[in-house]
């Protein structure tokens, strides 16, 4: 449902980064928010994680593919119960592959004529807010790989801050993402400043069946070998 006058449209942020409302249509959002419950349950389910300075994220997560913990990447959850991380769907990696497709069109072949090979998406992570979660400014940081970052928001609408590489202040952009929005940052904005500085409870499309926010926030690693 789009209650605009006008419908929100695509939009490039910053180089590189892009915002696509409306990319999930309500069959695949519910979905999703069913796997989320499935991938939420221990072992390796949803957790609190503890940062190295004593605090604790408000958002809990839940990792597939690789699991991700302050500041790095384990096959198992290091950080809480111990056991391994859950596999990375292959349905995830190829909605990766078409959310970066869709978010920057059709991409130009190089000097020889060749397409770049689509990002083999090999790690999700899934934040679960509640109205009170945030996220700090951070950088996706510990990936080798510098494939585009994917992120699909489920459930209540939150203000998404996208700021830039050299700090955590300003300059910065503040987008809202609603439940089926895609927002993509690759190229110049892959190492870009971002965070979650607030939720607006109670806005999740009432058919969802979700009270909160659910973000899949899909990597590319380059870490094997
Ligand atoms: O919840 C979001 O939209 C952002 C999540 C995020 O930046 C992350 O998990 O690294
Ligand atoms: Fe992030």
């Amino acid at each position: 449902m789009n209650e605009e006058l006008f419908p929100r449209e695509r939009t490039e942020i910053a180089p590189g980064a892009v915002h696509v409302p409306d990319w999930l249509g309500p069959d695949l959002q519910r979905e999703l928010v069913e796997a989320c419950r499935e991938w939420a349950r221990p072992p390796a389910g949803l957790r609190t994680v503890r940062t190295p300075g004593g605090g604790t994220m408000t958002a809990r997560q839940v990792c597939l593919g690789l699991h991700w913990y302050p500041y790095g990447y384990a096959r198992t959850v290091v950080d809480g119960d111990g056991a391994p991380v859950k596999p990375m769907p292959d349905r995830l990696a190829e909605l990766g592959r078409r959310a970066v497709a869709d978010a920057y069109g059709p991409q130009a072949p190089d000097a020889r004529g060749r397409l770049a090979p689509a990002p083999a998406y090999d790690i999700a992570l899934v934040n679960f807010y509640d109205g009170d979660a945030r996220m700090g400014m951070h950088r996706d940081a510990e990936e080798r790989a510098e494939d585009p970052v994917v992120s699909l928001s489920l459930g209540d609408t939150c203000v998404f801050r996208l700021g830039n590489t050299a700090s955590r202040g300003r300059p910065y952009r503040d987008v809202e993402l609603r439940s089926g929005d895609l927002f993509v940052f690759g190229g110049p904005s892959r190492r870009a400043y971002h965070g979650v500085p607030k939720v607006l409870p109670g806005t999740a499309p009432p058919a969802l069946g979700l009270t909160g926010r659910l973000n899949i926030t899909l990597r590319v690693g380059g870490l094997d070998g």
